[in-house]
């Protein structure tokens, strides 16, 4: 926790830990500060401290219905109520189990901004019972919710591309794919998905929008001439705080899809 305070000004933040040193250079030259714990007294009434708390935890419990990053003891990977009446996935084969194994590890140890495990599940429960071939996802990170489509994918003989434009967490996903044994099952292409996605040939049987918000439009005027009939838009962080107006519009008035939005993902059907 942070204290920053300028002249009568007072504000409250709350970092991640390991953010924390970054914060502070960032944030001295700018404004000063005092850390409670080298300072000591920070400068703020009991009364503001306890209202900037309140709004901390009002804003942290924002962006973890947002990203779905819950801590374990607030329900493991989960975004919703109905959520709670799920058990937790059952392993068929060894396969599956060395799967849900990374699949753990990953949202424990490597979690960069990944669905809730409830969404991944919707993943492959979608691309297992539309019997996909091609799968296409914008926004990789470490690999999570890729290998959910793999869990699928293994079943329907089908492949995953999936792009990542950060050479950090593309290296982690591809590892992290390498480790549930989906080398084969998936091609990682780095770069940004804006320009490679031209670069697809064939058909798509489901599209996964993840990357960029504001780039869900230009994706999805690339991609959808691709998409086969009764295929699939799926799209992550759709909700009335972060759906792009423009994307939405899209999806909702051309009569040739039918779209449905439910616990922050928007699920869209070409019908033909
Ligand atoms: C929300 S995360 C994806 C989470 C992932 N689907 C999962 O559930 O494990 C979004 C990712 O998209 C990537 N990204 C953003 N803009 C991109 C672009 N133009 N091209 C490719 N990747 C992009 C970011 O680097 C980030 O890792």
């Amino acid at each position: 926790m942070l204290f920053i305070c300028k002249g009568k000004k007072e504000f409250l933040m709350l970092f991640d830990p390991a953010l924390s040193p970054v914060a502070h250079i960032a944030m001295k030259p700018r404004f000063g500060y005092f850390h409670p714990h080298f300072v000591g007294r920070p400068h703020m009434s009991i009364r503001s401290t306890i209202l900037l708390a309140l709004i901390a935890m009002f804003v942290g419990f924002t962006f973890d219905s947002a990203y779905g990053q819950r801590s374990p003891g607030r329900g493991f990977g989960r975004d919703s109520g109905d959520a709670e009446l799920e058990k937790s996935p059952l392993a068929a084969n060894a396969f599956e189990k060395k799967a849900l194994s990374v699949l753990e590890d990953v949202y424990q140890n490597q979690r960069f901004r990944n669905v809730p495990q409830h969404d991944g599940r919707l993943l492959r429960i979608l691309t297992q019972s539309l019997g996909a071939k091609h799968v296409v996802e914008l926004g990789s990170s470490t690999g999570y919710s890729g290998i959910w489509f793999g869990l699928a994918l293994k079943e329907t003989g089908g492949k995953l591309t999936t792009y990542e434009i950060d050479a950090e967490r593309a290296a982690t996903a591809r590892a992290n794919y390498k480790r549930a044994g989906m080398e084969d099952l998936i091609t990682l292409v780095e770069g940004d998905a804006h320009e490679e996605v031209k670069k697809l040939t064939g058909t798509i049987d489901i599209i996964f929008l993840d990357a960029d918000k504001e780039g869900y439009v230009d994706y999805l005027n690339k991609l959808l001439p691709m998409l086969r009939p009764n295929g699939l838009v799926l799209a992550h962080n759709i909700n009335p705080r972060m759906a792009d107006p423009d994307f939405m519009k899209a999806i909702t008035t051309n009569p040739d899809l039918e779209t449905v939005v439910r616990g922050g993902m928007s699920i869209t059907l070409k019908k033909k």
